[in-house]
């Protein structure tokens, strides 16, 4: 299991704890989270990022116990909502998660357009979504079209549109608005901007903060692209091959990773301003979730890979700031994995 870090949370709105999900496969039991543990502040934007094939979706999924079938998903994750008891989110006996989905935590998915109905208008879809879930459908519509124009979009023309009528940008901005429309606690973000020009990406990246600020929401924000997230996130969570292997306030991953694959994924971007197109791939493949390599998994990759490397899984160590890394080599990393990134622009 991964050790606990919570010297920089005070305050978790999630408690995860040990979670696992895995696959059968004919090849063998393919375990695609690999019992992992995280605190997630309340109101804060956490970024989790890491290659494709990571457990990026995975742990998205965990969060909702949404993971699809026959995937299975074990360990505990707490939900602590602002009013009311804490709710055990993988009791499956004990808690409808239905009924959590949407008015507590809400999420948004890549690519708007396989999350709405494309027969149905935009207003159709928030007035159904208020109606399932017994709210007020008047009193929703009203906080729909300030959401709608807090996301800089013309509120009646939205609403009255199709799907199809909408561009990438605006969709992808509709969808947000609808996963807010309950007023959640917590937005769980896959990759919502994905499929955009790199300009409405960033657009879109300053209206989250901004909603996030205004409506003290908690946000997770999963994504392949650390430029994107880098100035988004108020802390940062690395995953490589299933496991968190850096966590830490963002700023201080940037510019002072303590783990040799972080600094690695730094180095593929020359600049946090680069666009995607122009970041280097990192040497190596990522581990087949088969085929784990035994003793800490990025060893094959490593330039400090030791023999102890190849037999022991490093523990994810916390110093008293909150930044946690899994590597048994932290005090060489600095000196023998130079980070080459030429600028690190931090946004206060
Ligand atoms: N239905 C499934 N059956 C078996 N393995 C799966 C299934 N869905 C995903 N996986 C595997 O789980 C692992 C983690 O997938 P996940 O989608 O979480 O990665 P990711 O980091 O989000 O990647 P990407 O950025 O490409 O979406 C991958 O190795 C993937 O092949």
């Amino acid at each position: 299991m991964q050790q606990t870090h919570t010297a920089a949370v005070s305050d978790p709105i999630f408690e995860v704890r040990d979670i696992s999900v895995s696959f059968d496969m004919d090849r063998g039991e393919s375990r695609v989270l690999d019992e992992v543990d995280m605190d997630i502040e309340r109101g804060e934007i956490l970024g989790v990022v890491g290659e494709s094939g990571s457990g990026k979706s995975m742990f998205a999924s965990a969060l909702l116990d949404a993971v699809v079938d026959p995937g299975v998903l074990t360990g505990d994750i707490r939900f602590n909502p602002e009013d009311g008891p804490p709710i055990d989110l993988l009791d499956r006996d004990g808690v409808d998660i239905k009924d959590i989905r949407w008015r507590q935590i809400s999420m948004v998915f890549q690519g708007a357009m396989s999350s709405f109905n494309p027969t149905m208008s935009v207003e159709d879809h928030f007035r159904e979504t208020l109606s399932v879930h017994d709210y007020d459908v008047e009193e929703g519509m009203e906080r729909a079209r300030q959401l709608l124009s807090d996301l800089y979009l013309e509120a009646d023309q939205v609403l009255g549109s199709y799907p199809h009528e909408l561009s990438g940008g605006m969709s992808q901005r509709a969808l947000i608005a609808l996963a807010l429309v309950l007023e959640p606690e917590a937005l769980v973000m896959d990759e919502p901007t994905a499929a955009l020009d790199l300009l409405m990406q960033r657009s879109i990246i300053e209206l989250i903060r901004e909603i996030a600020d205004e409506r003290d929401l908690t946000i997770v924000f999963i994504t392949h692209d650390l430029p994107l997230v880098a100035n988004l996130a108020d802390r940062l969570a690395v995953l490589y091959a299933f496991e968190f292997v850096e966590v830490g306030p963002a700023d201080d991953i940037l510019t002072g990773a303590k783990h040799p694959y972080t600094r690695a994924l730094l180095n593929a971007t020359p600049n946090l301003d680069t666009p995607r197109e122009e970041m280097r791939p990192i040497e190596g493949s990522a581990p087949d979730p088969v085929n784990v390599p035994e003793g800490c998994s990025y060893h094959p990759r490593c330039p400090l890979a030791d023999d102890t490397c190849l037999r022991e899984d490093p523990p994810l160590t916390d110093d008293a700031d909150g930044h946690a890394a899994a590597c048994h080599h932290v005090d060489r990393v600095p000196e023998e994995v130079p980070l080459t990134l030429q600028e690190v622009t931090i946004d206060e």
